[in-house]
């Protein structure tokens, strides 16, 4: 917690990654079992990096549209939480399958959202927490592009009883102006922490958590 901002760095690869997230004062560290991102994570990797992972921060899983087996593996091997991006146009039995298995206090759920479409009211029963990510039509997320902010503000008001995340495009430079026009008070930072993909930078985590605070 910074100040009073819960912070995700997601994108981790390496124990050296997690340790700086966790300097900087991440409450969340996530890792990418998508296996088309550029900073995947394969189960059998997280596995032999998870003991030496800081202690304090709860691990997430960030997944898309995963089938039950691939849920339960993940589940399994240890995650604290699991975000699942997914389409607008996934069946919402599929979605309750998800919310199901890992119990609704365990599901980020992470729906792409065109710009014109909001959060379903069918899909808020089924998890406690909801993140936003930038809408692309190519993928599901570490786009690094800024998403609606007002957007964002007027799921938080609506629907008050839930924990919202803002992703999409976060940096250093644009946190503080992030949370003033979102009302945020919980963010999630990828590519904009980054020298790399899949690596982290350190000058950058910590200019981000200094803004998160300002
Ligand atoms: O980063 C990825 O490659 C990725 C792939 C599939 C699903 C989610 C992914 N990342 C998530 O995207 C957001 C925002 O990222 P960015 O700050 O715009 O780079 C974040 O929640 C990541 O968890």
């Amino acid at each position: 917690m910074i100040g009073n901002i819960q912070l995700k760095v997601c994108g981790l690869t390496s124990a050296a990654d997690a340790r700086a997230a966790a300097r900087a004062g991440a409450d969340y560290l996530g890792f990418i079992l998508w296996p088309k991102s550029p900073r995947f994570l394969a189960l059998e990797a997280w596995k032999k990096l998870a003991p030496d992972l800081p202690a304090g921060p709860k691990r997430v899983a960030v997944m898309v549209e995963p089938g039950v087996a691939e849920l339960s593996s993940a589940v399994a091997a240890g995650f604290d939480f699991v975000q699942i991006h997914f389409s607008h146009t996934v069946p919402l039995a599929v979605a309750a399958e998800w919310s199901e298995f890992t119990g609704r206090s365990r599901l980020w759920l992470a729906p792409k959202l065109p710009p014109e479409m909001d959060v379903a009211a069918a899909w808020l029963p089924l998890a406690d927490t909801f993140l936003l990510d930038t809408f692309h039509a190519g993928g599901f997320g570490g786009s690094g592009r800024t998403g609606d902010w007002a957007k964002f503000a007027r799921h938080r008001a609506a629907h008050s009883e839930k924990t919202w995340i803002l992703a999409g495009g976060l940096t250093p430079e644009n946190v503080a102006a992030a949370l003033a026009a979102s009302g945020a008070r919980f963010v999630d930072v990828n590519s904009g922490v980054e020298s790399s993909p899949g690596v982290k930078n350190a000058e950058k985590l910590s200019r981000f958590a200094k803004n998160v605070g300002a």
